[in-house]
C-alpha cells in the first residue's frame, strides 16, 4: 500500500511555494503531478488522502480506483470537472475555494464590457496601423443608455451588476435562486425577471451562473437569435454554457455586434475554433480570477483545506453533502 500523502493533481500556476509552505508546516508528505486524464489521476494518486485539483477530471472511474481518497479541493470556484454524485457515492468530500477572486472576475468582466463598448481593441489596432480617426469606430452608445442583462446573481454576478449600475446602466437579471436578493437594499436596483426576458431585452448580456449539466449550451443558436440585433455578449464563467459555433455565426452575420470571452469549451481554445476568425470578439485565457493577491489567497486556502481533509477535520468549504 502506498504511503498516505496529499497530491497536487495538476497546477499551471507560476509556482507552488504557498502550498509547499502549508504542507511542510503541517509535516505532511506531498507530491506534484500534471495529470490531464482519468488514467493520469489513477496512476499518480495512489495513496493520496487529499488532492488539490485544477482541471483534471475526477470521475466515477477515478474515484473507484482511489479508495484511500477522502477529499478533493478545487483550486477555484467552479467544480464542473468533478462528478459530485460519484464523489458522494465514494465518500469523498469535494471542496472549493469560493470568493478568492470575486472582485477580480467582476473587474475583468467590467474591463471587457468597457473594451467592447468603447471599441478599445479595434481603435488600438487602427492607430498601430497608422490611421487616426474615430470614424471606423462608430457607433458607440452612451453607457447609461444601455440595459445590461446578468444571468446568475451569485457573488460574481452581483459584484458585476453593482459595478455597471455605478456607471449608470440599467440592470436586469435572472437567477434560479433569488432568496438571497429579496429585501437586500444593495441589490434592489436590479430588475429581476425571467431568463428569456433578460436575453431578449439586454443590450449587453453577461453570464455569471455556475455550469451544471442542465445548463450546458444555455446560449445556443435559438437563444442568440432572441437577443436584440447589435447586442453584445460576455462570458467569464464557463465555456460549456455556450454553443461556440452559434456564437461565431451570430458575430459573422452581424446579429451580435461584439463578444468577449474569458472561458471556452475547450481550453486552450483549439486552433480550428470558429471563434478565432469571428469578427469583433475579444478572448482572454481564463485569467479573470488572477491577481497576485487572489492567487496567493487561492493557493494557501486550497492547501489548508487539503490538510484538514488529510487530518479528517471538518472542511471549511464543502460542496457535496456526505
Ligand atoms: N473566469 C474565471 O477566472 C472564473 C473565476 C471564478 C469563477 N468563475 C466562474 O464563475 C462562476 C460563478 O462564481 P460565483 O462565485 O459567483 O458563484 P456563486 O455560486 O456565488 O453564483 C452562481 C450563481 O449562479 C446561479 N445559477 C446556477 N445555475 C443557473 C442558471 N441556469 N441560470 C441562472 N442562474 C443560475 C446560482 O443560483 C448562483 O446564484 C463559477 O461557477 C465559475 O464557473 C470563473
Ligand atoms: O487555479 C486557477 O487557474 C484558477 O483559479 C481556476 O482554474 C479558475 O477556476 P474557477 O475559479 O474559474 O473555477
Amino acid at each position: 500500500m502506498a504511503d498516505a500523502l496529499i497530491v497536487i493533481t495538476d497546477c499551471n500556476h507560476i509556482n507552488i511555494d504557498a502550498e509547499k509552505a502549508v504542507f511542510e508546516a503541517a509535516g505532511i508528505p506531498w507530491k506534484l503531478f500534471q495529470c490531464r486524464t482519468e488514467d493520469d489521476l489513477i496512476a499518480n494518486c495512489q495513496g493520496a488522502v487529499a488532492a488539490c485539483n485544477q482541471r483534471a477530471p475526477f470521475t466515477e472511474k477515478v474515484f473507484a480506483a482511489l479508495p484511500e481518497l477522502k477529499m478533493v479541493v478545487r483550486y477555484g470556484d467552479g467544480v464542473d470537472n468533478v462528478d459530485l454524485e460519484a464523489a458522494t457515492r465514494h465518500g469523498v468530500q469535494v471542496c472549493n475555494v469560493p470568493d478568492y477572486g470575486t472582485s477580480e472576475v467582476a473587474n475583468h468582466a467590467l474591463a471587457m464590457m468597457l473594451a467592447i463598448t468603447r471599441k478599445i481593441c479595434q481603435a488600438n489596432e487602427q492607430v498601430r496601423e497608422g490611421r487616426w480617426t474615430y470614424r471606423e469606430m462608430v457607433p458607440i452608445q452612451h453607457l447609461s443608455n444601455m440595459t445590461i442583462g446578468v444571468i446568475g446573481l451569485g457573488r460574481i454576478g452581483l459584484a458585476f451588476a453593482k459595478r455597471v449600475h455605478a456607471l449608470g446602466c440599467k440592470v436586469i437579471g435572472f437567477d434560479i435562486f433569488t432568496e438571497h436578493l429579496k429585501g437586500d437594499p444593495e441589490s434592489s436596483f436590479i430588475e429581476l425577471t425571467s431568463e428569456d426576458d433578460v436575453i431578449e431585452r439586454a443590450d449587453l448580456l453577461s453570464l455569471h451562473c455556475s455550469l451544471n449539466s442542465q445548463d450546458a449550451g444555455l446560449m445556443n443558436a435559438k437563444t442568440f437569435a432572441k437577443m436584440k440585433p447589435g447586442a453584445m455578449f460576455i462570458n467569464v464563467t464557463r465555456g460549456g454554457l455556450v454553443d461556440e459555433k452559434a456564437l461565431a455565426d451570430a458575430l459573422n452575420s452581424g446579429h451580435l455586434s461584439a463578444a468577449a470571452l474569458d472561458v471556452t469549451a475547450k481550453e486552450p481554445l483549439p486552433m480550428d475554433s470558429p471563434l478565432r476568425s469571428a469578427p469583433n470578439i475579444l478572448i482572454t485565457p481564463h485569467m479573470a480570477w488572477y491577481s497576485v493577491q487572489a492567487e496567493s489567497n487561492l493557493k494557501t486556502r486550497c492547501a489548508e483545506e487539503a490538510v484538514r481533509g488529510f487530518r479528517g477535520e471538518k472542511p471549511r468549504n464543502p460542496v457535496n453533502k456526505l
